[in-house]
Order: structure tokens, then C-alpha cells, then sequence
């Protein structure tokens, strides 16, 4: 199965089916995503996307197929500081005194070394993280305190710390103000433009836009469109009237 092409794909998909609470919500999703690549995952609400982004960061297990980062299988997978990852909400933080500090400096800490102490490099690239997202003056504040909106940089920040070769993004700018978007928008191309590979959910590319340059549409659980960002809307419409074969669980 392996070939030597597998490493040079930061995200490799193959035939995966996830099932919730005994639905399987995605159903035989192919995706490769080579490195370098900047692309949307789009599709209306409950479509799967989260849980796309939840099974490739190995939040969710596979009920079939396999996910592969950079050629590894995510069950075996431990470089975690080459993945930088934004959840669509800041739940991991519900109910942990942590400061705006403390959690961008999580960011550097991986899975395996959760104690290590930090460098001055690492107290620098914190530092840089939370200019980026206007924060520096609130690192001390705790995130439970902050708006919506100001808890989602604190996540941002989070994931660009460690200056990760793969960004997953869920949603990464939504209840973020247009300017903070653009603020991000502008971080995220600067990455791209050394072969950062992004891999983003959103319902309002807004600054992004003009990064993307591939969009994959999915619908019920499977992905209905995957090519040119421009082209996306108008295919995953003509592609829906096709899909005879759903269920008919999900349909509004
Ligand atoms: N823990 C769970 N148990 C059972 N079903 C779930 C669970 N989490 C999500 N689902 C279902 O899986 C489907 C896909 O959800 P998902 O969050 O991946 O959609 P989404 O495309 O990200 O939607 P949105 O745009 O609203 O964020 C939905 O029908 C949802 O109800």
C-alpha cells in the first residue's frame, strides 16, 4: 500500500466511513491532499465536515477506510507539532482556570512531552503568536473571561505557535471580527508561501478566499465536488439533484 509517494501527502483519506451514535455520518470519503495545497472543505450544516476534520486529526476513530498524515496512519501518527489545529469552539477549555498564555503555549507541547520546559524560542514564538492575533496584552486574563470572538484568536494563536506544516482549520474566523479575519488571513498566507499545507472549514472564506486553491463539497456524508474553488457552489448544486440514493436521514 505504501509507495513513496505517501510522505509527500499531508493528508491521505482513504474510503473512510465514520459512524456517531450508530449513523454513519461519512461515507466512503477519498481525499489526498498534497503538501503545499490550501484547501476549503465546504457543504451545509451537518454535512460532515466537522467530523472529517475530527477523524484526520484522530479525534474520532474510522469505522472503515484509513486516514494517513504525512504517510503514517493517525493511530500510529505522534508528530503532532507538525499539525497546527483550530476546533470550531473553545470546549476544550470549558471549565480549565487556563490563561490566554497557557493555552497558546499548549500549542508547542506534544501529546507525548506535555512537561517539558519551554526555550527561549519557544517564549519568542508565543510571543509572536499572540501579536498576530492582538492578544499579548490579555495573556495573563484567563480564556473563560474572554468574548467569543477573543477565545477563537486565543485558538489561532494556538495553532500557528509552533509553526506547524499542516494547518486544520475548523471554522477558524467564525464570530472573529473582519478585521482579526484579515489579521489571520494575512498570517496564514505568509505560512502558505513557504509551503504551509491548510486545510480549512468554513461557511465564509471572507479574507481567506483568495488562498484557497481547491474546494471539496460535501453533502450527507459524502464529498460531492472536489476541484477548482470557483466552480464549487454551482457543481454541488447540479450534483445534489443526483443523489437519489440517500436515506433520507439529514434532509431538512
Ligand atoms: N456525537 C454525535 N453523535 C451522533 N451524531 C452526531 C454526533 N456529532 C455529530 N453528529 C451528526 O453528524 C452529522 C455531521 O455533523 P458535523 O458536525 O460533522 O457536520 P458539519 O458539516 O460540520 O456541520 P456544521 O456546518 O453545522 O458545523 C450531523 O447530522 C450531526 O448531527
Amino acid at each position: 500500500m505504501t509507495s513513496e509517494n505517501d510522505s509527500a501527502r499531508a493528508v491521505q483519506v482513504d474510503d473512510l466511513s465514520v459512524d456517531l451514535g450508530g449513523r454513519l455520518v461519512l461515507r466512503g470519503i477519498d481525499l489526498r491532499i498534497r503538501q503545499g495545497e490550501v484547501v476549503a472543505v465546504l457543504g451545509t450544516n451537518g454535512s460532515g465536515k466537522s467530523t472529517l476534520i475530527k477523524t484526520v486529526v484522530g479525534l474520532l476513530p474510522a469505522a472503515r477506510g484509513e486516514v494517513r498524515l504525512f504517510g503514517t496512519p493517525v493511530p500510529r501518527f505522534r508528530e503532532w507539532r507538525r499539525v497546527g489545529y483550530v476546533p470550531q469552539r473553545i470546549t476544550a477549555a470549558g471549565g480549565v482556570p487556563a490563561t490566554v498564555y497557557e493555552v497558546v503555549s499548549s500549542g508547542l507541547l506534544s501529546k507525548r512531552r506535555m512537561f517539558a520546559p519551554l526555550g527561549a524560542a519557544g517564549k519568542q514564538a508565543i510571543e509572536d503568536a499572540l501579536e498576530v492575533v492582538d492578544m499579548a496584552d490579555r495573556r495573563k486574563d484567563a480564556v473563560a473571561e474572554l468574548s467569543g470572538g477573543q477565545q477563537q484568536r486565543v485558538l489561532i494563536a494556538r495553532a500557528l505557535v509552533s509553526d506547524p506544516e499542516l494547518l486544520i482549520l475548523d471554522e477558524p474566523t467564525a464570530g472573529v471580527d473582519l478585521a482579526s479575519q484579515q489579521i489571520f488571513a494575512d498570517a496564514v498566507r505568509e505560512r502558505v508561501t513557504r509551503g504551509t499545507t491548510v486545510v480549512m472549514v468554513s461557511h465564509d472564506l471572507g479574507p481567506m478566499d483568495a488562498l484557497i486553491d481547491r474546494s471539496v463539497v460535501m453533502r450527507r456524508g459524502r464529498v460531492v465536488y472536489d476541484g477548482p474553488p470557483h466552480a464549487s457552489q454551482t457543481h454541488a448544486h447540479v450534483h445534489h439533484s443526483h443523489t437519489d440514493d440517500d436515506p433520507g436521514w439529514l434532509t431538512s
